[in-house]
């Protein structure tokens, strides 16, 4: 079988991050602007992308920010894509420029019903945590993929969640995303692992 799934690497913060991505060229890139140990301030983000493959798609990820502060921080940064990860309503998706990404919380087969309100470029499903909104480096089942499916066949659907090299390819094959998100998958000791990283996209590209 074969596929075309994209694939975003998120949280990145050091400017070794940025000469790791513009060898392996990822297709996205994410900067954390909430709350995390991942966080970038706009004027940290801006720094990086300097010196980043033009090529390459920047991703700025929020949670609940105001829609000043996004359109803000999406100037400064040139910003591609803007993905919302909490309790942004679709009058709030609908105030930008830029391509959206929604991120909504798996947790069972109910989950997926919230989609079916927006009307974004993209659907990002991330993994239910009690207190955190992503980067948890947990999966969701995925099995729960059937209703997502039935439910929202035509979307543009973007996995995230516990992705690592070792299980990305089974992923892409019981899901078939249009884009893979991984972020603590590549990583050791809290920052991003340029082998880790070229394995996972090894691993997408190959599926
Ligand atoms: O990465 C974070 O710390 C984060 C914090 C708050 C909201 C969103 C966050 N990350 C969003 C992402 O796009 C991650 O790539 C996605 O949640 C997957 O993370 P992981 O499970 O660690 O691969």
């Amino acid at each position: 079988m074969v596929y075309v799934t994209k694939i975003k690497i998120c949280g990145l913060k050091r400017a070794a991050d940025i000469t790791y991505v513009n060898l392996l060229k990822p297709d996205y890139i994410g900067f954390v602007f909430a709350p995390s140990g991942r966080r970038v301030t706009k004027e940290d983000a801006k720094e990086l992308i300097a010196s980043l493959d033009k090529s390459i798609k920047k991703v700025g990820v929020f949670l609940n920010h105001s829609v000043e502060e996004v359109k803000v921080i999406a100037k400064v940064c040139s910003l591609d894509i803007l993905q919302f990860h909490g309790d942004e309503d679709m009058d709030y998706c609908r105030q930008f420029q830029q391509n959206v990404w929604k991120s909504f919380r798996i947790k069972d087969a109910n989950s997926f019903k919230e989609m079916e309100d927006y009307q974004v470029n993209g659907y990002l499903l991330d993994t239910y945590h009690k207190t955190q909104y992503g980067g948890t480096g947990e999966a969701f089942d995925w099995g729960l993929s059937s209703h997502l499916t039935r439910l929202n066949r035509d979307k543009c659907v973007i996995l995230a969640g516990g992705l690592n090299p070792e299980n990305v390819k089974e992923a892409i094959e019981q899901i078939q995303p249009a884009v893979v998100d991984v972020s603590s998958g590549v990583e050791t000791h809290g920052y991003k692992d340029f082998e880790k990283m070229k394995k996972m996209i090894e691993r997408v590209r190959k599926v």
